[in-house]
């Protein structure tokens, strides 16, 4: 069933009309990150990559339809163009944005997770994990021009960045929605919500699974900026300058122990080992596990996430890795 709507998925995308561009080869020439014509543009068939090197700067844009879901397909091809940018000491910044303004990520794809093979969700789990890392300690300095929704996973991958501009449109609500899907946030996105608005925020935003609008999310500190829609990119832009002004960014920023506060200097250390693990324990096997979805309905895939005992599990440990809150020790005893 999962692999069937997988496949109308897919098969819808390619007839969306935003989808259409995802056939030109990259490589193509295009308008560059700052707006001259003639650079080459690269990148891979989910990802495109304006570069800017007068600047420094590279504009990365998911495309990947309907809802820029991380499959795994783009998982790996976002870290593979990452990587790419790293590795040229032309940039130092990258600009993160959908090439589909509406929609900025729908986070995890949900048809990854469920009706698969267990090798299947720990390679998934795996990439995910690796997305996050990658993007929270890159040495770039990393720019989010959200120009659409950002639920979960989405807001996640924002959460990695130094910086979000978010653009002023009631619908690109943003958050880690995740409990009124009936799935639980691991601890490290909720760590990284934490760390951007504050205890209090999170807990209520995570327990509730709030979607802020965009007032909410600049009041809470979810994002840094909003802008009215048009001016997200230049917005971004001018916010890159500034971190590039500074000589060392990231790599400065993290040796005065300010950022990439999840991660403590001793799990950095052991980052890989200790953090790219399947969430699910043995007797605590993949949370989505088709057998346990009671239906896998057509459309609105998660209203299908219905909240079921081991959910309910691990919903209690994520409220309890709350730590000390006194609701927290209620849930638990
Ligand atoms: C258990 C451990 C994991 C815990 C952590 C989980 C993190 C996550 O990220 S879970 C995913 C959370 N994502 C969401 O809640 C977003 C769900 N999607 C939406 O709310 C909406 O689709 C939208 C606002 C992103 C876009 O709305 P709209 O433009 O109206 O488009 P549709 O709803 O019609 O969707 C189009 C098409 O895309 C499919 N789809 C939507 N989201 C996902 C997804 N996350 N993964 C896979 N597929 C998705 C949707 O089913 C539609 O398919 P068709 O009906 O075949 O066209």
């Amino acid at each position: 069933m999962a692999l069937a709507v997988g496949m109308r998925v897919l098969t819808r995308a390619l007839h969306r009309p935003w989808a259409r561009g995802l056939r030109v080869a990259p490589g193509r020439t295009g308008p560059a990150a700052g707006g001259g014509d003639g650079v080459r543009c690269f990148g891979s068939p989910r990802v495109l990559v304006e570069p800017d090197p007068a600047a420094g700067v590279a504009v990365v844009k998911m495309r990947n339809p309907p809802v820029n879901s991380f499959s795994l397909e783009f998982l790996t091809e976002l870290l593979i163009s990452l990587e790419k940018l790293e590795n040229d000491k032309t940039f130092r910044g990258i600009i993160l944005t959908s090439d589909h303004p509406g929609i900025f990520s729908a986070g995890l794809d949900l048809t990854e997770m469920c009706g698969r093979k267990p090798e299947h969700y720990m390679e998934y789990w795996k990439a995910v994990q690796e997305m996050w890392l990658r993007f929270y300690l890159s040495n770039l300095v990393v720019i989010a021009a959200i120009n659409g929704v950002s639920p979960a996973g989405g807001c996640l991958l924002s959460l990695t960045c130094d910086y979000r501009v978010l653009a002023n449109n009631p619908k690109y609500t943003i958050g880690l929605n995740e409990t009124r899907l009936g799935i639980v946030a691991p601890f490290w996105f909720k760590d990284m919500m934490v760390n951007t608005v504050g205890y209090r925020t999170a807990e209520r935003a995570l327990q509730l699974g709030l979607l802020f609008p965009p007032a909410e999310a600049l009041r809470v500190g979810v994002v840094d900026q909003v802008v009215p829609e048009d001016q997200v990119q230049s917005t971004a832009r001018s916010v890159m300058a500034q971190w590039l002004a500074i000589p060392v960014c990231r790599p400065g920023v993290q040796n005065q122990g300010l950022g990439r506060a999840v991660l403590s200097p001793e799990a950095l250390g052991e980052a890989p080992s200790c953090l790219i693990q399947p969430l699910a324990a043995p007797d605590d096997p993949w949370p989505l596990d088709a057998s346990r979805q009671s239906a896998f309905p057509p459309r609105g895939l998660p209203a299908c996430l219905c909240l079921q005992a081991p959910l309910f599990l691990s919903l209690v440990r994520t409220l309890v890795g709350f730590g000390v809150h006194p609701k927290s020790k209620r849930i638990s005893s």
